[in-house]
């Protein structure tokens, strides 16, 4: 008699939208790349990735935006399985699939998250630790935004992206996130802040651009205090590309309860920030009823 192989459980993992609470952009590299400051949370809001152990690599996606996440052959989960793959060789895969439901070009990492996620499941098949190094060259490799999501949890990220700090203790936030439903791609965004190879960036008062100060322990209110004194100076570029942007800050700030309304990454989605779960919830029923043609959610970020 043959016995049955065993069976390889499925793996999953959740791959959350990223905020970035600030965005500072110090200057231009050499490389063309912006060097970067920023702090950056990750929302309850989440794609689903799962790995079902095999001798193929594939990816099947599905869920509201998954047509909208483009080519399945092109998508950052494949991306970063292959570029894992090539680091590690003999590396074990398997069939991904895809459950997509945060919106597409919308300055919350969805595809970044979806790569990390990758990374995460294929270094738990392969018993790898998290933080191995083909497992951070492949997430630096990906894009600017990976290997920040590797450990979704509050830090700061430095240079293009590719610097990343150890979670910071701060209390969760309660947020309403929002996009119009505009795809923004990054690469116009930076490109509208004009700046030259090499050159620093000035803030609109003229003066040189500074790192964010990665904030310590404070409670709630003192904590978005902190954050109302930072930016994010991809916001007057992306409100160039997307007009669509300026008024869902508007609308975010006129919502009853709204401590601080900025833009996430490249944009188009906007979070606002609320005292408690109520606010937020409360105000994300106003907002969606006001607009219904807008993707709002409720959510907290940490
Ligand atoms: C705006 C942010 O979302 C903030 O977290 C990221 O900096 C963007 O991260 P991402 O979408 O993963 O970016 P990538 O896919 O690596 O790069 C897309 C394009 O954005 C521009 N880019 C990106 C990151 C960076 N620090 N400087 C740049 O100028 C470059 O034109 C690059 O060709
Ligand atoms: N899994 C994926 N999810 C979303 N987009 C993907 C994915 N794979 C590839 N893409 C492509 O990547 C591009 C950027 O999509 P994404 O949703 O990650 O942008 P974003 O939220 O603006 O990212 P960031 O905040 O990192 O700039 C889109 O053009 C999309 O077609």
């Amino acid at each position: 008699m043959r016995l049955a192989e065993p069976a390889v459980a499925m793996l999953t993992e959740r791959a959350p939208a990223k905020v970035n609470l600030a965005l500072h952009v110090l200057g231009r590299r050499a490389d063309g790349y912006h060097a970067l400051s920023s702090l950056v949370a990750f929302a309850g809001i989440a794609d689903r990735l799962a790995l079902a152990p095999g001798p193929t690599l594939s990816l099947t996606v599905d869920g509201p935006t998954a047509t909208a996440a483009g080519p399945d052959d092109d998508n950052l989960v494949l991306r970063a399985a292959r570029t894992f793959a090539a680091l590690s060789p003999g590396l074990r895969a398997g069939a991904f699939t895809l459950l997509k439901r945060l919106p597409v070009a919308a300055g919350i990492g969805g595809g970044s998250s979806d790569a990390a996620a990758a990374l995460r499941l294929l270094a738990r098949l392969n018993d790898l630790a998290p933080d191995h190094p083909a497992v951070l060259e492949a997430a630096r490799c990906t894009g600017s935004d990976v290997p920040v999501c590797l450990v979704p949890r509050l830090r700061m990220m430095e240079g293009a992206g590719e610097t990343v700090g150890p979670p910071l203790a701060l209390p969760p936030l309660f947020a309403v996130l929002v996009n119009p439903r505009v795809a923004v791609e990054t690469p116009p965004v930076f490109a509208a802040l004009g700046l030259e190879r090499g050159a620093m960036f000035a803030t609109t008062t003229g003066r040189q651009s500074a790192p964010v100060d990665a904030p310590a322990a404070p409670d709630r209110a003192a904590l978005i205090t902190m954050l109302a004194t930072l930016r994010n100076d991809l916001e007057a570029p992306a409100i160039q590309v997307a007009p669509a942007i300026a008024d869902v800050l508007a609308a975010m700030r006129a919502a009853t309860g709204c401590r601080l309304a900025r833009m996430s990454g490249s944009g188009a989605t906007c979070f606002g920030l609320f005292d408690d779960c109520h606010a937020a919830a409360k105000a994300a029923r106003a907002l969606a009823a006001e607009h219904p043609g807008w993707w709002v959610k409720p959510t907290m970020l940490r």
